[in-house]
């Protein structure tokens, strides 16, 4: 079968069943040029090619694959038994496994449920008494196990020739079958058959003995009978034990667990391993033929046994029925099932009773709402509230511990959920396997401070990001969609992996891969072995990238040891993580570590119908002036189209516009898409799941009443706020709160900084975030601040000059940050009242931009005004827009009229340019600033 399209390479090896290095060696031979690559993409021509050589190969690859797969199932069979019970027989499994894989293929060609299923057409009252299939393996192992038991006894004692001929006439007929098949095949079964009797006369003394000794056992499995002499004989001991079977008892004593089968199984796999050791080791003394006729031999026999196992599962099976016992046995069987259902059904039926009991809804619903839930007239709930002296009206809104209260009395229990959950109307019905499609990994790139994940995510997408970042550290949530060898891939680039456990914790998981980057020169790092952790907690797959390895020393083996010590096992070690040695600076191995990530997005079978109402996860949002609120949203399933009506958390809207990654504007977005939207009516927060309505004033009703509960929940929260300043807490060994308003450029950011400061909280001090927002810090946040005695930390962001002003007036510690890690720090050393030495920035003037100027080959020139302090040509700059620190880096050009100078002071006019940043504008600010090393002081630290 040729297929027109081309195939990775790994697909390929597998369906001929051969080797990746012997078809890129095929290939290479045949004038192509292959690469041993998995995703190495294999043109029909090649196919073809690969086709002639290997084609006797591939037609076993359909039943390789299912034996693989059933080899699979097994192996984790054994491994969980492995786990209950270390015998003697369990340890030696693996070794088994791996070599008796020849074995399992056949017993994957021996079909045995279809024949089982084929004995149960015949024959009625067993299909109604084995619908599972591994009792039916079971019933069927008992049942060979008897015949051969039996057969063993009568062994010595009677030959029935009538049954012997008959199973030559047979016999005969197999094989003339496989004659008319191929003469050539036919020819190496007489010359198997010869040498096979040879052989069976060795092996009739060998396995009587051991037979003797182990009667139980006695080989009922198919693939163990190993040459067509032996089987001959063992037929028509099966014909002997016929009548014997008819009034057999032993049948109700011999009640196999399927431990004990399998112990048996086991132990027959490993009896005929070294018989086939014995066999082999002859083959070799006798015989000088190619392994590969010795191979082909072996599968021929295995053939002949099917059909002999099959007849004498079938004998042994009318037996089983026409005995009166064995019927008896399985009505009691059946009754028992059947009350064993009944028991079931009952307990079911209680647990349904039990959760009758229990009422889902959500904080801060309405006393009259509450009364809808359970039941009852709102009077009752009023009255309730009453006796436990608190008066309220039909409208208000009860807290959690109220509503407790109430529903206790009323004999329920509440469980309380996020808003966002009880929408019912919003709910999308679960995808129909048929309308399931495979959609791209979304993968997010996680890893210790400077190891590379920015300089990665660059490197694939072709751009540049990490070089206009302050302190090259990764500050917001983005999304970007790259495509590889026609496969496209999702990346999520989160600051480390605090985006995406604050995602996940509001039950938005966004992630299906997660590529690990460890620098090469570096070694496994806390924040390394936090991702670790949270890939493993969202039961993510790992995909290791050992980065930087362009650089001199880099020692990925010692990475790989220090990452298994951690459970993250490469493929090497023998574990299942892939990885990639790869330089985000070269490229090198880039292309390795996407295939690898391909590869895992190919097991996960990732899949999503694109054909309903959207739904999606907001990754970040901010406030675009031009644009109003622009969210950046991934699509997850179904297509998001523009006119949508949607819901994001509290907000709703209708899709206004959407853009791509690269900024292009686009009518659809299917499953795995990023997005950036326009249409919101309030700013939604990362994690908000966003669904599409099915009309406007659903999506209106459903967000209004899920902002209603956040707002009282927000006014709540905030309303026992008492906090002086820290160090004195400390200092009087007092438990304390921090509380702090966060502001930041973007959501991402709010995300990542609230979830670190967050984390900070001690049993003696905790930390609260008390409001967060983007964009610059207004008069309302000074004022907030100043309510509950908060401190504001501003990220990438600076005041307004009011609320500056304000903060002033209203001593309000502001202090401004640039890196995540620099305030996570500073909060840290406040809390734990650390009084280090510290790196501080010191601002040294503010420059207002009034005009543009462009200057072909130099670029945009600033004309500037100093309104505070001065300016210094040496010192680092900042651009700030409405607000945001947009831009961090140095001055390229610093003049007065036409001279360059070193400093400009307050009250003058200048020219500023900026080293490798053009998009001035008219209106911005340029902040210049100075890093200083300084003791802090207590005053510092108290703020
Ligand atoms: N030689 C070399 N340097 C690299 C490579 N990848 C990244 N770097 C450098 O390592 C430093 C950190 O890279 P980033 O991409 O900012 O690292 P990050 O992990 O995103 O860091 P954070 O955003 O701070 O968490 C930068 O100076 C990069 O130039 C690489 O493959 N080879």
């Amino acid at each position: 079968m040729t297929s027109k399209r081309p195939k990775p390479l790994f697909k390929v090896a597998a369906e001929f069943n051969v080797a990746t290095q012997s078809i890129v060696d095929t290939l290479n031979d045949n004038g192509f040029d292959a690469a041993n690559r998995p995703n190495f993409k294999i043109t029909p021509e090649m196919y073809v090619a690969l086709d002639e050589v290997y084609g006797e190969d591939k037609a076993k690859s359909a039943d390789h694959e299912k034996a693989r797969e059933e080899y699979e199932s097994r192996r984790s069979q054994m491994m969980n038994q492995r786990n209950d019970s270390v015998t003697i027989d369990n340890v030696l499994e693996p070794i088994e496994d791996s070599i008796g894989l020849e074995p399992e293929d056949k017993t994957a060609d021996l079909e045995p449920e279809d024949d089982g299923s084929k004995d149960e057409a015949d024959l009625e009252p067993e299909a109604d008494l084995e619908p599972e299939e591994d009792q039916e393996e079971d019933e069927k192992a008992k049942a060979k196990k008897k015949a051969e038991k039996e057969a063993k006894e009568e062994e010595e004692a009677k030959k029935k020739e009538a049954a012997k001929k008959k199973e030559e006439e047979e016999k005969k007929k197999a094989e003339k079958e496989k004659a008319e098949k191929a003469a050539k095949e036919e020819k190496e079964a007489k010359e198997k058959e010869e040498k096979a009797k040879a052989e069976a006369k060795a092996k009739k003394e060998k396995s009587k003995d051991t037979e003797a000794e182990e009667d139980s056992d006695s080989d009922s499995e198919d693939e163990d009978v190993k040459d067509s002499k032996e089987d001959e004989e063992e037929e028509e001991i099966i014909r002997g034990a016929a009548g014997k079977l008819k009034g057999t008892k032993v049948l109700g004593k011999a009640s196999f667990t399927s431990d004990i089968a399998d112990k048996k199984k086991r132990k027959t796999r490993k009896r005929r391993k070294d018989r086939k050791d014995d066999s082999s080791s002859k083959k070799d003394d006798s015989s000088s033929k190619s392994r590969k006729t010795s191979k082909k031999k072996r599968k021929k026999k295995t053939e002949i046994d099917e059909t002999d196992v099959d007849k004498m599962m079938r004998e042994t099976m009318k037996k089983m029925q026409s005995s009166k016992t064995v019927g008896s046995k399985r009505s009691k069987r059946r009754r028992e099932r059947k009350e064993e259902r009944e028991e079931e059904l009952q307990k079911q039926a209680e647990l349904e009773e039990l959760e009758s009991d229990i009422v889902e809804t959500t904080e801060f619903i309405t006393a009259n709402e509450l009364a809808d839930l359970l039941d009852v007239g709102v009077n009752d709930i009023i009255s309730v509230c009453m006796s436990i002296g608190l008066m309220i009206t039909i409208n208000q809104r009860l807290d959690a511990g109220t509503i407790e209260l109430v529903a206790e009395e009323f004999g329920k229990e509440v469980e309380f959920i996020d808003a966002e959950e009880l929408d019912e109307e919003l709910t999308i019905p679960e995808d129909e396997e048929e309308d399931l499609h495979p959609r791209a990994p979304i993968i997010t790139v996680m890893g210790h401070v400077d190891h590379g994940k920015t300089s990665l995510l660059d490197y694939i997408r072709e751009e540049k990001v990490a070089a206009g970042e302050a302190g090259g550290i990764t500050q917001h949530v983005g999304a970007y969609q790259v495509v590889h060898n026609d496969n496209e891939i999702t990346f999520l680039d989160t600051p480390g992996h605090e985006a995406f456990t604050a995602m996940r914790s509001r039950g938005a998981q966004a992630t299906d891969i997660v590529i690990l980057v460890v620098a090469g020169d570096d070694s496994v790092m806390p924040q390394t072995i936090e991702a670790i952790n949270h890939a493993k907690a969202a039961g993510v797959p790992i995909v290791v990238a050992i980065n930087k390895m362009d650089k001199e020393g880099v020692n990925p083996d010692r990475i790989k040891a220090e990452l298994s010590e951690h459970d993250v096992i490469v493929e090497e070690y023998g574990g299942q993580v892939q990885y990639a040695e790869v330089s985000a600076h070269t490229g090198q191995g880039i292309e390795d570590l996407l295939e690898k990530v391909l590869i895992e997005a190919e097991l996960l079978e990732l899949k999503a119908n694109a054909d309903r109402r959207a739904d999606g996860v907001v990754l970040e949002a901010r406030l675009d002036k031009g644009k109003g609120i622009v969210a950046n949203i991934l699509v997850q399933g179904g297509t998001l189209e523009v006119g949508d009506p949607f819901v994001a958390g509290p907000c709703y809207g209708r899709v206004r516009a959407m853009e791509n990654d690269r900024g292009k504007r686009i009518q659809k977005a299917g499953p795995s898409t990023p997005v950036q939207l326009m249409g919101f009516d309030d700013m939604p927060q990362a994690g908000d799941k966003l669904i599409v309505a099915d009309d406007e004033k659903t999506a209106k009703e459903v967000a209004s009443e899920r902002m209603q509960i956040r707002r009282e929940q927000a006014m709540r929260s905030t309303k026992h706020m008492t906090l002086d300043d820290i160090s004195r807490r400390l200092a009087l060994g007092e438990v304390s709160e921090l509380n702090i308003i966060i502001k930041a450029d973007v959501d991402g950011s709010i995300e990542a900084l609230s979830g670190s400061l967050q984390k900070l909280g001690t049993d003696e001090v905790s930390v609260n975030i008390i409001h967060t927002g983007a964009g610059a810090i207004s008069e309302s946040d000074v004022l907030l601040a100043s309510a509950s005695d908060a401190i504001i930390i501003g990220f990438q962001v600076r005041p307004t000059a009011q609320a500056r002003k304000l903060a002033e007036e209203e001593e309000i510690d502001i202090r401004l940050f640039s890196v995540i890690y620099d305030a996570v720090d500073e909060v840290r050393d406040a809390l734990e009242g650390l009084l280090s030495p510290e790196i501080k920035e010191q601002m040294m003037g503010v420059v207002d931009v009034r005009e543009i100027f462009k200057v072909s080959k130099v670029g945009t020139i600033a004309g500037c005004y100093v309104t505070e302090g001065k300016v210094e040509r040496n010192n680092p700059i900042r651009l700030v827009r409405d607000g945001v620190v947009i831009y961090d880096g140095e001055i390229d050009a610093l003049k007065r009229f036409k001279d360059d100078v070193k400093e400009v002071t307050s009250g003058y006019e200048c020219g500023i340019s900026i080293k490798g940043y053009n998009d001035i504008k008219v209106g911005d600010q340029i902040e210049s600033y100075k890093i200083t090393e300084q003791k802090r002081t207590l005053e510092d630290s108290a703020g």
